[in-house]
């Protein structure tokens, strides 16, 4: 069981990749920190194990099953498996959705019931400790650190097995960073989901990962 990057090769221009041949492994249960200098591809890393980009070759496993496609292709097994939360809160919601749209939005599209919507949308504000009369807010109307705790509620909405968080907290306050932490950890210590971890305050991973992958460009 794990989610695991085996010899991907992947960039955005031709004959240009960014990673040649990166491997990866996140176990259930573990936390596992992505370091590495700036512009080494933590990112296109992180987003090819959150099936959001397509290797050119190798391949993501994940409990053992290859994912062959990615974004609304995968199979929704496969998408409800593995959550993601963004450095930038505000530029990974729609403006226009209010933050029960944005956390229901992954329940939706993933054909759960619109009866159980609504129950689930405040389990998981509760989880994050967002305040239940946000609900009706825009992104405009709230800070990036209420943004951001939407951000990793919508991310928690299919009790993913495994969370990639790139750059989760590194715009956010002391003290969100490290409520954010403890919700993911919760996570991880209750259900046994594995963490994949991209960030650039070493710090924080020296606590936070069980290990560190440092990527050699
Ligand atoms: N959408 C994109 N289109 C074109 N090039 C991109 C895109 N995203 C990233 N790149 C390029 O790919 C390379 C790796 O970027 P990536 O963001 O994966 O690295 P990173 O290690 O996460 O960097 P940082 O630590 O600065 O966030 C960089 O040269 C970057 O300019």
């Amino acid at each position: 069981m794990s989610l695991t990057a085996v010899d991907v090769t992947v960039g955005y221009r031709r004959e240009k990749p960014v990673l040649d041949g990166a491997r990866v492994t996140v176990a259930p249960g573990e936390v596992v920190g992505l370091v590495g200098p700036s512009g080494c591809g933590k990112s296109t890393l992180a987003r090819v194990l959150a099936l959001l980009l397509a290797p050119w070759s190798g391949r993501v496993e994940l409990d053992g099953e290859c994912a062959t496609r990615v974004r609304h292709r995968a199979p929704r097994r496969l998408r409800t498996a593995v959550g993601v939360t963004f450095q930038s809160p505000r530029r990974s919601v729609d403006p226009r959705f209010t933050v029960a749209d944005t956390v229901a939005e992954p329940l939706r599209s993933g054909g759960a019931p619109e009866r159980d919507v609504e129950a689930r949308v405040v389990e998981l504000i509760t989880r994050v400790d967002l305040a239940r009369d946000l609900l009706s807010r825009r992104a405009h109307e709230i800070s990036d650190g209420q943004l951001q705790r939407a951000c990793l509620a919508r991310a928690l909405a299919w009790q993913p097995r495994y969370l990639v968080c790139d750059e989760m907290t590194s715009m956010l306050d002391a003290s969100t960073a490290a409520a954010l932490v403890r919700v993911v950890n919760d996570e991880v210590a209750e259900r046994g989901m594995g963490v994949l971890a991209v960030s650039h305050d070493r710090e924080l991973l020296d606590v936070w990962a069980d290990r560190l992958v440092d990527m050699v460009p």
